[in-house]
Formats: structure tokens, C-alpha cells, sequence
């Protein structure tokens, strides 16, 4: 890509300011707008893809989109790619209350960035996994569920994390790892 300036259609702040934040120096320039692009049910692989082919199509351009999901371990991978609105209704108490009849609190969270060159384009996916369990709110509560969702190894949930200690381990850092490697070969 010539001069590597891509938009990143989303409507969290948060997520643009990680995403800046992890891209850094790599040479990598993002632009955003925030679409309201309808979201499916399915998988998040199918949600991801749908959602990247109607930003393209809206932007009539190449573009970037992205996905979070938050999966128990207990429920087979659910709330996933629906857990903006399981935050939303249950909050991060609710969120912990869901698991109270399981021992298993393990947890991943799970990133997918999609890369569209444009429409009539199939995108193309790029995941990253965190692993963790689900624990009783700690830390700042700044950005979504970060303050529930404690990192293997570290003894610290998101919230607890300084911004480069979660950027050094996170869904979205190792999601773009991939991506960074894809743009810089385009
Ligand atoms: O604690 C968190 N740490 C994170 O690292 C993180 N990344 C996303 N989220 C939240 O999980 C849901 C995903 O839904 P989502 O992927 O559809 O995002 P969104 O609708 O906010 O933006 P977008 O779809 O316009 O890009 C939304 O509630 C996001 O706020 C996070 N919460
Ligand atoms: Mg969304």
C-alpha cells in the first residue's frame, strides 16, 4: 500500500485509541469514521466479514473493521461476539452472576480485524486471543468489561493494567500483529 493511510470504521473511541497506541511507529496511518454498520448474528468470523464487506461498500473504498468478542469457556464461547449488549443489560456484576452455577470461569477474549480492499472484495480475517478468566470487577472501569476479565499470568485484570501493559498482551495487540504483517506486504 503506497502510503499506508487506512480507514478504520468503528464507533469506539477506545478502540481507535489502543489500535493507535499498538500501530505506533510501524508506519501504519489510520483514519476513522464512525458508520453505523448493522452487526449479524453468527459466528465471529461471519459477523466480522459481513461487517467489513458493507463499511467497504459504504465507503466504496478500502477499509478496515473490527470485532471483539468475550467468550466463556462454561457456555461453550457465548455471550462472544454478542457481549456489547449482554454489558450493556447485565453490567459487570451481571456478567460474573452468568457463571455463578459454573466452576469454570476461564474466559478468552477474542479480536478479529477485517481488511477490505474494496468492495465486490472478500475481506480478509485476522484473530487474536487472550486467554483469562471471568473475576468480580477490578480496576478502572474506563473501557467496557476490562475491569472483569483478568489475563492469564499476569494476577491483573485490563482495568488494573497500565495502557502498555494490556497492549503488550491484548486480543487487539495480537490481531494486529497479523494485520501490520498483511498491510506491510500489500
Ligand atoms: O473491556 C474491554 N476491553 C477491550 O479490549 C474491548 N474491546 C471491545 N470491547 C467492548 O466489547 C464490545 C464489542 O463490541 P463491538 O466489537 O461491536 O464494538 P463496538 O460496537 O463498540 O464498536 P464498532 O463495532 O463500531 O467497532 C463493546 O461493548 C466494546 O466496548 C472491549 N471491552
Ligand atoms: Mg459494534
Amino acid at each position: 500500500m503506497s502510503d499506508k493511510k487506512l480507514i478504520f470504521v468503528t464507533g469506539n473511541a477506545m478502540k481507535l485509541q489502543e489500535v493507535r497506541a499498538i500501530l505506533g511507529q510501524s508506519g501504519i496511518d489510520i483514519n476513522s469514521k464512525d458508520l453505523d454498520i448493522p452487526e449479524l448474528q453468527g459466528s465471529t468470523q461471519e459477523i466480522a466479514r459481513e461487517k467489513c464487506r458493507r463499511a467497504a461498500d459504504l465507503l466504496q473504498g478500502p477499509c478496515i473493521t473490527e470485532d471483539t468478542a468475550l467468550c466463556y469457556e462454561a457456555l461453550n464461547g457465548l455471550p462472544g461476539p454478542y457481549i456489547k449488549y449482554f454489558l450493556k443489560e447485565c453490567g459487570l456484576d451481571g456478567l460474573n452472576k452468568i457463571l455463578a452455577g459454573f466452576e469454570n470461569k476461564n474466559a478468552w477474549a477474542l479480536c478479529t480485524f477485517a481488511y477490505s480492499a474494496g468492495p465486490g472484495t472478500e475481506p480478509i480475517l485476522f484473530e487474536g486471543r487472550t486467554d483469562g478468566k471471568i473475576v468480580p470487577a477490578r480496576g478502572q472501569g474506563k473501557f467496557g468489561w476490562n475491569p472483569i476479565f483478568e489475563a492469564d499470568g499476569t494476577g491483573k485484570t485490563f482495568a488494573e493494567m497500565s495502557e502498555d501493559e494490556k497492549n503488550a498482551i491484548s486480543h487487539r495487540f495480537r490481531a494486529l500483529e497479523k494485520l501490520k504483517v498483511h498491510l506491510q506486504s500489500l
